[in-house]
């Protein structure tokens, strides 16, 4: 937003005069606009506001921009106490503009009860109350939707919706209070069996919560299985799958299907549900069919594919009139999620159906609103289970759930159906420490260990750099630094097409696997787009290093070797948001350039002429790289990062290294604050289950 600021925030007068008239305040919101501090979009929705009420009060307008520049942050809906009071911790505007916000917040309403008001008078506004059923409009009795475009919830913590954002987190609440139902509870003494044969036995002193969140799964239509990266949350989807089908009176009738929001994950969770169920074959000596189950299992899809996306709407062909075929659903890096795409999904889930999410709640929330995961995972931590369920535990998996994890009295039926992971089998080197320590918060605890790794040299697995110019770190990213992955294994490997040519359509093929595979070892991840150290800028700086060193020749656009990101879905092409291929000479005419990907074990190409949304990929961003793993990564936060650089960004980029990680900051100081600013975005979500979804007609 900061680069889009056209006006100096200084001389920027909002007000003639002290009173706040409705048209001033569009006046002043509009200027806002112009000065980078809101979106034209959110200024927009104050004017559309007016059109539709002529008589709406200023503090409305406000709140009405704020909640569309808070859609833009993320977040589902304006908490309204929080605005009134603290406006600046709620908009994150810059030092410079605290004078801007102070002049406009004299002029209105001081108190929140005036605020909400203001709301309750206009009739674009749609009061409704928490669990009692009530809805007002105008100031008249309203329980039928009459299509108000704000709805405000009502209750400790006044909240203001878009009313779609409103619809879609209700709706979520509706599906997961019915799923999160206890079911008849199945055999216990068969389920323990099988318990025992899949994972094998379990020691005393802790618990298995692997064989835990199995049992619970059981219990109800939605799984959510929770951990940080190698706590084995596809190890025990593989282990689930197969107790439902040893379970279900008709094994062979089982509609399996396996889901993530991109085209990489969902790839990587069909590979390790594969390897997994396949390795269970000795452990359940010929009674169950995993082979076939695998077979009929078929590819993981992207969630847009499964639900059918239609071209450039937002609708989908699979809804509740049009359910999808399954009867089982994981769906893998839940975090992704967001708020529009849940509702979808369950919409479309039929009633009868199991849905298992998985991922780590810690990782970046989707660039898009809502932080559904996050939200669905508040208790995880700490448990929060029921006597009932632990009861159940005990009988079904053999687990006792120590005191520690348990409700001190009442609980979200959610919790019951939510298991944490916690013992990473292949993050505990110092790579997962330095993961631990950003999520607790802890950066002195991540400094040190930066620093004594740094010490121990160039192979050090992790590695700390501060200021200097963006060249350094393309030059390190295309030279390497010791023995740690880098572009050079990708640059070798593009060379040979001069010095070694492939000559048949296969040795063709197995060169363009070796240059996307040795691609696939390193990233630069970045905090932002734009600026030297920004995806743009390093992209170029990469660029420039390798066409100096004659790994690439850049004539135009397209060069033999570009690395690309697609950044929107194409089912025509089959190519999807996030999958990246790489631009080389097709055998037959190596004169024109093909764009290659690697879809599963396949290679599949596209002419670079028919792919128009791409970007190229040396750099990319840290949200586009969640459900990537490299060998090493190289995360650059850069000085303009803002509130950008927060906790989850930079454990999300650690946690994408599987042996190195090298942090580049532009300035002293940036990881302290980034590991010391958590995001937070607000959301009703948990309110509906705690106050039941009884808010509306
Ligand atoms: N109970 C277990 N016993 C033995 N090995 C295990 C167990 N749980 C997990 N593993 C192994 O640990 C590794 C990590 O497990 P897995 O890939 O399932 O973790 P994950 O949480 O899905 O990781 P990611 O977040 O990266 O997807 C795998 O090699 C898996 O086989």
């Amino acid at each position: 937003m900061r680069g889009r600021r056209k006006i100096d925030l200084q001389t920027l007068d909002l007000f003639a005069q002290p009173q706040l008239s409705a048209q001033d305040t569009l006046g002043a919101l509009a200027r806002l606009s112009d000065a980078g501090l809101l979106r034209r979009l959110d200024s927009a929705l104050a004017a559309f506001v007016h059109g539709q009420d002529p008589g709406a009060e200023p503090a409305l307008l406000v709140a009405a921009a704020v909640l569309a520049q808070m859609e833009g942050r993320g977040h589902s809906c304006l908490p309204l106490a929080a605005l009134v009071a603290r406006p600046n911790d709620v908009l994150a505007w810059p030092r410079e503009a605290q004078p801007l916000l102070a002049a406009l917040w004299d002029r209105l309403p001081p108190r929140l009860e005036d605020w909400l008001a203001a709301l309750q008078r206009s009739p674009v506004v749609r009061t409704v109350q928490d669990g009692s059923g009530k809805a007002v409009c105008n100031g008249v009795d309203n329980a039928v939707d009459d299509g108000c475009p704000l709805v405000l919830r009502t209750g400790a913590e006044p909240l203001l919706y878009l009313r779609r954002y409103w619809d879609y987190e209700r709706g979520v609440a509706a599906h997961i209070a019915r799923r999160t139902e206890v079911d008849a509870e199945p055999d216990t003494d068969r389920v323990r069996g099988w318990l025992d044969r899949l994972f094998g036995p379990s020691g005393a002193d802790k618990p298995d919560w692997q064989k835990l969140a199995c049992a619970l799964a059981l219990r109800g239509r939605l799984s959510v299985i929770t951990g940080g990266p190698g706590t084995g949350k596809t190890y025990t989807a593989a282990r689930l799958l197969a107790l439902l089908f040893a379970m279900a009176p008709d094994a062979q009738q089982l509609r399996v299907a396996l889901a993530a929001p991109t085209g990489k994950a969902a790839a990587r969770l069909k590979q390790a549900i594969d390897a997994s169920l396949l390795d269970l074959k000795d452990s359940v000596q010929g009674e169950l069919d995993l082979e076939a189950l695998v077979q009929r299992m078929g590819a993981a899809r992207t969630l847009h594919s499964l639900l059918g996306a239609r071209p450039d709407t937002r609708y989908f062909r699979h809804h509740a009139g049009n359910p999808l075929d399954v009867d089982v659903l994981i769906v893998d890096e839940a975090s992704m999620i967001h708020l529009e795409m849940m509702a979808a999904l369950l919409q479309a889930l039929p009633p009868t159906a199991r849905l298992v999410l998985l991922g780590d709640k810690d990782q970046l929330a989707s660039v898009e609103a809502g932080a559904v995961l996050g939200d669905l995972c508040r208790d995880a931590q700490a448990g929060c289970y029921l006597p009932a369920t632990c009861a159940y535990a005990e009988s079904a998996a053999g687990q006792r759930i120590p005191a520690e994890f348990m409700a001190a009295g009442a609980a979200l039926p959610l919790a019951q159906h939510t298991v944490m992971l916690r013992e990473s089998r292949r993050f505990g080197g110092p790579i997962g420490q330095l993961a631990l320590a950003v999520n607790r918060g802890d950066a002195p605890a991540a400094q040190a260990l930066l620093a004594e790794h740094t010490r121990l040299g160039v192979d050090a697995v992790l590695w700390a750099r501060q200021g200097g110019a963006a060249q350094r770190i393309a030059e390190d990213a295309v030279h390497g630094r010791g023995r740690q992955a880098s572009y050079a294994a990708y640059a070798r490997q593009l060379g040979l097409w001069r010095s070694d040519r492939p000559q048949t359509p296969q040795e063709h093929e197995d060169w363009v696997c070796g240059v996307l595979n040795a691609f696939e070892r390193f990233r630069l991840l970045c905090a932002v787009r734009e600026g030297d150290w920004g995806v743009a800028g390093l992209n170029r700086a990469v660029e420039a290093v390798l066409q100096a060193q004659g790994a690439i020749r850049k004539e135009g656009e397209w060069y033999a070797g570009r690395p690309v990101m697609v950044t929107r879905n194409d089912a025509q092409l089959n190519v999807f948001n996030g999958d990246i291929g790489i631009a080389l000479p097709g055998f037959a005419d190596p004169s024109r350039l093909r764009v290659y990907f690697l879809q599963g074990e396949k290679l599949h190409a596209v002419s670079t002429a028919r792919l128009a949304q791409v970007e190229t990929a040396f750099a990319m961003t840290v949200h586009k790289s969640q459900g990537s793993e490299f060998e090493h990564t190289a995360l650059v936060l850069s000085a303009q990062g803002g509130n950008v650089l927060n906790r989850e960004l930079v454990y999300t980029g650690i946690t994408r290294a599987r042996q190195a990680f090298t942090l580049w900051a532009e300035v002293p100081g940036l990881l302290a604050s980034a590991i010391a600013s958590p995001t937070q975005r607000s959301s009703g979500l948990l309110r509906f289950l705690e106050h039941g979804v009884r808010c509306s007609a």
